[in-house]
């Protein structure tokens, strides 16, 4: 369950102010523009309302044939309709500014969060914590602009209040102090809803959660086959109803018991509303004030009733927003991770693991013990083991995603961790169990991203394609290597895209890290979804080229019988090391798995 939280109003109003900053840093002059606008729309309706008043006014004396009033009725007319195209210029450049703006705000909030991601230290890409947050950060800036606009209303509507407020004021004292009181009943009602409302909404994160899980993994077309085949769409359908229940019953519920709560909240501003015109009307007819000072007044009472009544609105809608405001921050609090301060410009000449043990952070026990190893230029080294052993777990502390709990990695006598993580990463071509598939662009682009830095080189990238066996699938696309892979992402000229198999992604990221032409090549089972011919022809290649460091992770022993040396690792050890031959000769740990694999 995740933690609660609850925001004071000081927490509220600084988290308010947070977001003018942030706003007014990506767009000034929006800000401006908003704040000119909250202003206007405030006072030119009141403007309005006064010019009506006095027109009104004007008319009646006509009409009882006083002497220069049809002119100033006129008059006051002419100002009233320009007024109200004065409202119309201003309001369509200002929609005009706040869309450019909103765009400004979303865009350089994303991109703000976005850097801030790719800075912070590798390992919390894999920290549940850090996803967590980055989800919530997302989430808010996607809002943003909406929320700065919310902001801009609450301003409008406080301004709005306090000067229909005060110009009830000026016709009597006590009028503003009515409508102080008459808006008391429906604040409570709206406060004590939204209060609710935001505890359901905190307590039902889960299921919120839950309901879109499903929603967005299972209820998509390339799943339905699936789940249609295994007779489980009606379940999850449930399933799916069952926890929107919970979600949005609950909130309605909460609506049905306020029902008669809220209602008796607007007769009692109506009783108000009733009583502040009766005694208007009293007034005229005694002739202590003029005939227009009804429409005026009955303008200012619905302003400032409505202006109240919308600023609880958005106040209260803004919970939700601001908790995540908050989780914003602390999003981009995380600091950036450490990059170290040594330069590499060579390729190195020993890689050395001396004593190394680790555990991952939050875990007690330690999954690597006392390893020892080294690396020289040129060597091709491969490490195998039982699932779990720790041999991607190595693999990230060489790459120095994770640092050692005890002991060192050092690059030629310098400790990985002193040494710049982005030097470090350019000497290295590293291909995951779980790379990354670039599915919304094409087989070129998949390939060239090993070394987007460069121009885009032909011989280069066919030799990486031919090198992964890669090449002959690429050309018999559709659309050769300009095909998009994936099969919902149409061409301009209506050709469907492709969607490849298991292998065939494999293959192409192969050739991606074939194309980066790093000095040192980490491979973490890289062929395990490729055929049994091509596998072969791929490794006979990678042993062959002698330019390369290469680091390889394997299952099938008979790929890496040609390394140099092969570090057999059990239970986060290395058990046993040696050439292929030395450790079948040994008949220990590696001799058993290769003797079962041959059978
Ligand atoms: N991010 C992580 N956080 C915590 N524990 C982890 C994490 N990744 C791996 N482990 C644990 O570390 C141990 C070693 O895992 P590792 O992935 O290094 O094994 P492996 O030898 O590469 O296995 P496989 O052959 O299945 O790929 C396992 O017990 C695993 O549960």
């Amino acid at each position: 369950m995740p933690a609660v939280v609850e925001l004071s109003v000081q927490k509220k109003l600084v988290a308010l102010w947070r977001v003018a900053k942030t706003t007014y840093r990506a767009a000034p002059l929006a800000v401006f523009v908003k704040l000119l606008n909250a202003l206007i729309d405030a006072i030119l309706p009141i403007v309005t309302a006064y010019f009506a008043a006095l027109s009104t006014t004007a008319l009646a004396d006509a009409f009882a044939g006083k002497a220069g009033s049809a002119e100033m009725a006129t008059t006051y007319v002419i100002i009233t309709a320009a007024i109200g195209m004065v409202q119309v210029a201003w309001s369509s450049i200002e929609r005009y500014i706040a869309e450019l703006a909103r765009y400004q705000i979303d865009a350089a909030v994303s991109d703000q969060l976005h850097l801030h991601f790719s800075r912070i230290e590798f390992w919390r890409y894999d920290d549940k914590s850090t996803a967590d947050l980055f989800d919530k950060a997302q989430n808010f800036a996607y809002f943003f602009s909406r929320f700065f606009d919310t902001i801009a209303q609450m301003i409008s509507s406080i301004i709005q209040a306090i000067i229909a407020m005060i110009a009830l004021t000026t016709i009597n004292v006590w009028l503003g102090a009515v409508i102080l009181v008459a808006v008391i009943p429906s604040m409570w009602v709206q406060l004590a809803l939204s209060r609710l409302s935001s505890a359901h909404w905190k307590k039902n994160v889960e299921t919120r959660r839950r309901m879109s899980q499903i929603r967005w993994s299972s209820f998509q077309a390339k799943n339905f086959a699936e789940l249609r085949m295994y007779g489980i769409v009606s379940h999850l359908i449930a399933w799916h109803a069952r926890l929107r229940d919970i979600d949005k019953k609950g909130q309605i519920d909460y609506e049905r018991k306020y029902i008669t709560k809220r209602l008796g909240a607007q007769l009692f501003e109506a009783a108000a509303e009733l009583g502040i015109l009766l005694y208007i009307v009293g007034e005229i007819i005694a002739r202590r004030q003029p005939i227009g000072q009804f429409v005026y007044a009955q303008s200012l009472v619905t302003r400032a009733l409505s202006s109240v009544g919308s600023l609880i609105n958005q106040y209260s809608s803004m919970d939700e927003d601001l908790a995540t405001l908050f989780d914003y921050d602390a999003f981009m609090a995380i600091p950036t991770g450490e990059q170290g301060r040594t330069s590499l410009t060579v390729s190195p000449k020993i890689i050395s693991v001396e004593n190394v043990w680790f555990a991952y952070p939050n875990a007690e026990q330690e999954v690597l013990h006392d390893i020892s190893l080294s690396i020289k230029r040129h060597q091709h080294i491969a490490i195998v083991g039982e699932n779990g052993a720790g041999k991607s777990t190595l693999i990230k502390l060489l790459l120095g995603l994770y640092e050692p709990s005890r002991g060192a990695i050092t690059i030629d006598g310098v400790d990985l961790r002193e040494i710049k993580k982005t030097d470090w990463h350019r000497q290295l071509g590293v291909l995951h169990q779980d790379f990354v598939q670039y599915w919304y662009t094409n087989a070129r682009d998949n390939v060239r991203f090993g070394d987007i830095d460069s121009d885009f080189n032909q011989a280069r990238y066919r030799q990486a394609l031919d090198r992964a066996e890669a090449r002959s699938f690429v050309e018999k696309l559709p659309k050769g290597d300009l095909t998009n892979l994936d099969k919902w992402l149409e061409h301009d000229d209506g050709t469907p895209g492709v969607d490849l198999s298991g292998g065939q992604w494999q293959r192409l990221a192969l050739a991606r890290n074939f194309y980066r032409q790093s000095p040192i090549v980490i491979l973490d089972e890289p062929t395990s979804a490729i055929d049994a011919l091509a596998e072969s022809r791929i490794f006979s290649h990678l042993f062959k080229d002698k330019q390369h460091t290469l680091i390889m992770i394997s299952h099938r022993l008979s790929t890496i019988e040609r390394a140099d040396v092969i570090y057999m690792m059990k239970d986060g050890r290395i058990a046993e090391s040696g050439t292929h031959q030395e450790l079948v000769a040994l008949k220990g740990e590696y001799f058993r798995m290769f003797k079962d694999q041959l059978r």
